[in-house]
């Protein structure tokens, strides 16, 4: 069983701590994945992970192994940890057949033979053994790295930005097919990416870093639906917030009246709370007594996202079929569906 077990890590680069006191776990065959804005520590955590940074404090555990801690550091080339990183880093002097072999130069000559036909097969590339990266598509050699390092049967598969110089279009397709494979190898897997999308395509649970602090390790699902706090609420999804003080248990006074939703147990009536209203909380229709001004907005094709202006300057994003235009400036009628509305307690991180 290839469950990894972080508890309590935190790094420092010199005096300066870069990731602090994180804890996750990835199950068996499950995929996990490191998502944050630029600098949050994604890269120093799987590098850790990989052996190539010392933790400061806390422990790594690989299958039952602990493989990082203050006193324990067992070298990357000991881990049996497989790596793709975004630019391939295929030998581009090597066929297809050499590349994939790489990590199981020693096995006989027949055994090498078969575990590429079989790769291959898996990335969906058969009959390529003879080819040369140069021959190969971007999203080709993509796959090619993922074979090579699956080639050794590794115990974990740590993934970096692996679809980042792809176009945006075809980066969720491939995170899908990526995804179809680890599964079908039952590999247990690490991602690293600042792309939400990605991340939802291709992991079972998503942790969202931020200044190496984890704010929230969950599903996809959960982590749109019940953020923890502000900041995965902004950075998961589109929405905007709007400042509100506690009724009741359930109930929120706010610039557009009450609203409803779960009001945190922590929040007593007259504490301060912001409320998450995503564009599909909120339908524009031809008459309600909540008003607000479109102050730009953005052609999807099918839809155009709309931003709205409240009195107090607040803004709000609202989604609305293309064929129902409205103008920059015009004045539009919105109702607020009550069902998923998220409350937060103000200044929770
Ligand atoms: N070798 C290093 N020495 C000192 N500081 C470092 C080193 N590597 C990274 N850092 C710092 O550690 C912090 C986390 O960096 P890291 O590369 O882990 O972030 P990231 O989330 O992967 O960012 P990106 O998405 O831009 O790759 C940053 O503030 C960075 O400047």
């Amino acid at each position: 069983m290839s469950k990894l077990v972080l508890q309590n890590i935190h790094i420092e680069y010199g005096s300066n701590a870069v990731v602090h006191d994180v804890n996750l776990t990835v199950e068996d065959g499950q995929i996990g994945c490191l998502l944050g804005p630029s600098g949050c520590g994604k890269t120093t955590l799987l590098r850790a992970i990989a052996g190539f940074e010392p933790v400061t404090r806390g422990t790594i555990t690989l299958k039952d192994q602990v493989i990082s801690a203050p006193d324990v550091h067992l070298p990357p080339e000991k881990r049996n940890i497989g790596m793709v990183f975004q630019d391939y880093a295929l030998f581009p002097h090597l066929s297809i057949t050499d590349n994939i072999t790489f990590g199981i130069r020693k096995q006989s000559g027949k055994d090498k033979a078969k575990r590429v036909a079989e790769l291959l097969e898996l990335v969906n590339l058969p009959g390529y053994e003879k080819r040369y990266p140069h021959e190969l598509s971007g999203g080709q050699q993509q796959r090619i790295a993922l074979a090579r390092a699956l080639a050794p049967q590794p115990r974990l598969l740590l993934l970096d930005e692996p679809f980042g110089s792809q176009d945006v279009e075809l980066r969720e397709m491939l995170a899908r097919e990526v995804r179809d494979i680890l599964k079908r190898e039952g590999m247990t897997a690490i991602l690293v990416t600042h792309d939400q999308h990605e991340a939802f395509a291709m992991a079972d649970e998503i942790g969202v870093l931020q200044s190496g602090r984890l704010q929230q390790w969950d599903t996809g699902y959960n982590l749109y639906h019940q953020p923890v706090n502000q900041f995965v609420a902004g950075f998961i999804g589109q929405g905007a917030l709007i400042a509100g003080t506690v009724f009741n248990h359930d109930t929120v006074s706010t610039l557009l009246g009450a609203v409803r939703g779960e009001v945190p147990l922590e929040c007593q009536p007259e504490c301060p709370v912001d409320v998450l209203i995503r564009p599909d909380d909120l339908r524009l229709v031809a008459d309600a007594p909540r008003k607000a001004k479109v102050v730009s907005r953005v052609f999807r094709g099918a839809e155009y996202l709309y931003v709205l202006g409240l009195q107090d300057n607040s803004q709000l994003l609202a989604l609305a079929p293309s064929h129902q235009e409205y103008a920059i400036g015009e004045t539009v009628c919105f109702e607020l569906d009550m069902q998923h509305l998220v409350i937060l307690r103000r200044n929770s991180i």
